[in-house]
């Protein structure tokens, strides 16, 4: 590792020169949570995000010793973004996790809570917000007591360039939603435009949340949402991403991190 440091309010910032590296810790910290997770809890809820960040969990996580040692009848896996599209349709996050990861691995098919793809984006969103309170009921989620939230054990970000996390885009509206758990847009400045969300109360209300950001065209985004920059620089989503009481833990390569302010970090 190239770096590793934290801030006063506890988030870490975990900096690589190789991927193979980040990929590793990575499998590390994941497979780390669920065995703690399934010893406390008997069960694992992780909510997965798509983009590149999917490449960068299997790299490690689908190989031995991983493969053998997680516990992944245990695993429930959600999304916590997802395009509007037919499941099979390139552009769906569940398709992408499926054909590379949950494909992968012994994970029990009624455990994965992918979206209803048969309905509008508003009708999807309201569903799948249904499915995640019966699971918060039965205990399969767990229930913040800060909020009344699901406390999902991890929530895995990836970040775009805009600094988008989730569905969740710069300047929209949907950033300040404080009610609902899940909500949609269908007008996604980034292709395709319909999706569902997680809302930032939801992602907040996490036991642990990692952002995981790879290549230069994501430097200046990073810069901003983990630099202690004044308030006259764009919004940023990302930046938005502070867990109540959970832990923060950002995983950058070299690239990315190229233009964080690194000394105001303690190693
Ligand atoms: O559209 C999306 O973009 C973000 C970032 O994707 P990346 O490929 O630039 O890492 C992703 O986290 C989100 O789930 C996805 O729907």
């Amino acid at each position: 590792m190239a770096f590793s440091g934290s801030k006063e309010d506890g988030r870490e910032v975990k900096i690589y020169e190789y991927l193979d590296e980040l990929s590793t810790d990575l499998a590390d910290y994941i497979s780390e949570l669920s065995e703690a997770s399934v010893k406390e809890r008997g069960v694992f809820a992780i909510a997965l995000s798509g983009g590149s960040l999917i490449s960068l969990i299997t790299r490690k996580l689908c190989e031995v010793p991983y493969s053998k040692t997680v516990d992944w009848s245990k695993w429930y896996i959600f999304w916590v973004d997802e395009r509007v599209v037919a499941k099979n349709h390139v552009d769906s996050n569940y398709k992408l996790a499926k054909d590379v990861f949950l494909s992968k691995v012994p994970i029990v098919p009624s455990h994965v809570h992918s979206i209803n793809d048969t309905v509008t984006a508003e009708k999807a969103a309201e569903d799948y917000e249904f499915v995640i309170r019966q699971l918060v009921r039965t205990r399969v989620i767990s229930v913040s007591d800060v909020s009344d939230c699901p406390k999902f054990d991890l929530i895995l970000l990836g970040m775009g360039p805009d600094g988008h996390i989730a569905s969740l885009f710069p300047d929209h509206s949907i950033l300040d939603e404080k009610d609902e758990w899940v909500t949609f847009v269908t007008d996604s400045p980034k292709p395709p435009p319909e999706r569902i969300t997680f809302t930032l109360p939801v992602i907040n209300s996490a036991s642990n949340v990692a952002v995981v950001v790879t290549g230069s065209s994501k430097a200046e985004a990073a810069h901003l949402a983990i630099d202690d920059v004044g308030p006259d620089v764009p919004s940023s989503p990302a930046k938005m991403v502070q867990p109540n009481k959970g832990k923060l833990v950002w995983y950058l390569d070299k690239a990315a991190a190229s233009k964080l302010d690194c000394t105001r970090f303690s190693e």
